[in-house]
């Protein structure tokens, strides 16, 4: 960066910019290994370099020669929560944070150093939004591509209890299914949901409300035929979240795919006591979902541990349950062999013992 200094550069001012360059540098550094590593993603990975080496032109010698770590009190400062992360989530969510802090203080101080940094360094503010965003949603994709079984929750005392225990077997994707409480109740039992199943980096979403997910911070919204329309869900909750959309035939699959759902519930398999009057769509229609759709999938409806197999003699790969998992007396047992069967049979294909 050529040195085109304004008349109020000063040590102290060099000493901000280098903290808060090397704090940007660092941070960035941290998200990327994440993308490479974590998440497989070059074009993630690849955002996050050129962001550190666009910093790292303006980190020149002459601001690095101010750097005066000993006298800095700064160094000796940290908070309790920076000694610990929870997990990944967390882990990401903190550095986001420091990234874009530092940015601003670049931004700010940066106008005192040369005409460009500050309009530079607020561009670059915004373009670590979007890519928080987007990492965030890569992040949701990836654990949805990797859910193969899905707890749709019923009320009851033991709900956090039997949701808690389902995640200790491995579970890593669960609905919030509430059709008679309060909207009190509701946002509530939502709101300590989705900060369970985040701490065990399993994905949360709502059923049938929008405004419910929003409020929470949820991962997205499961929607039926009579819900709202898809494509409003999708203006509301934006592109980063999931949208989940029921299906009963193969005419609702078809349009729910046009319609850009995430993931598609195929059901009722069987009739159920948990969605009472409605009819079975059968394991025909289970078939079709095998030969026809390119998104996720999870057949829904009375599956059990007795129906199981046959489930998955039609090449389904996920299923999405209530009363099984709710029902259990020992819900992460059941949890994990569901989840032991669905990963035998992917396995089964992959070798070729079973036809994809
Ligand atoms: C995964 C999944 N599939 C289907 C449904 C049913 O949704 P809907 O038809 O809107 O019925 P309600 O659940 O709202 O009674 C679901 N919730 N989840
Ligand atoms: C919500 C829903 N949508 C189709 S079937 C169903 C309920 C499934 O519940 P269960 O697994 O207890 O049969
Ligand atoms: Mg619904």
């Amino acid at each position: 960066m050529e040195e085109q200094y304004s008349p109020l550069a000063q040590p102290i001012l060099y000493r901000i910019l280098d903290a808060n360059l090397d704090r940007t540098r660092e941070g960035l550094r941290i998200i990327e290994e994440w993308c490479r590593f974590g998440l497989g993603s070059g074009e993630l990975a690849e955002e996050c370099k050129h962001l550190r080496q666009e910093i790292a032109r303006w980190h020149t010698m002459t601001l690095r020669s101010y750097r005066n770590t000993t006298d800095d009190p700064g160094t000796e400062l940290s908070h309790p929560q920076e000694e610990q992360r929870s997990g990944i989530e967390q882990l990401l969510q903190a550095n986001f944070c420091r990234v874009q802090e530092a940015l601003r203080v670049l931004e700010e101080y940066g106008k005192l150093y040369h005409p460009e940094m500050g309009k530079t360094f607020k561009q670059m503010r915004y373009q670590v939004y979007t890519l928080e965003s987007r990492l965030l949603a890569h992040q949701r994709h990836q654990v949805l591509q990797n859910s193969y079984l899905y707890l749709v929750t019923s009320p009851g005392e033991r709900l956090f209890a039997i949701v808690e225990a389902a995640l200790q077997g491995g579970l890593t994707l669960v609905q919030y299914r509430d059709k008679n409480s309060t909207d009190e109740i509701r946002l509530k039992t939502a709101q300590k949901l989705c900060q369970l199943c985040h701490r065990y980096n399993a994905l949360f979403l709502v059923n049938d409300r929008v405004d419910i997910a929003l409020a929470v911070d949820a991962d997205g919204v499961h929607l039926g035929q009579d819900d709202i329309p898809l494509e409003l869900a999708r203006q509301v909750l934006g592109p980063q979240r999931l949208i989940g959309r029921s299906t009963h035939s193969p005419e609702d699959l078809k349009r729910a795919i046009q319609e850009g759902a995430d993931y598609i519930g195929v059901g009722p398999v069987y009739e159920t006591p948990t969605k009472a009057g409605r009819p079975a769509a059968g394991l025909e229609y289970v078939r079709h979902a095998v030969k026809n759709s390119p998104i996720p999938w999870f057949a829904i409806g009375g599956i059990d541990m007795n129906n199981f197999d046959d489930v998955m003699a039609t090449g389904c790969e996920r299923v999405a349950v209530v009363r099984s998992i709710m029902n259990a007396e020992q819900p992460t047992l059941v949890t994990q062999y569901f989840l032991s069967q669905l990963n035998r049979v992917r396995n089964l294909k992959a070798y070729k013992v079973l036809p994809n």
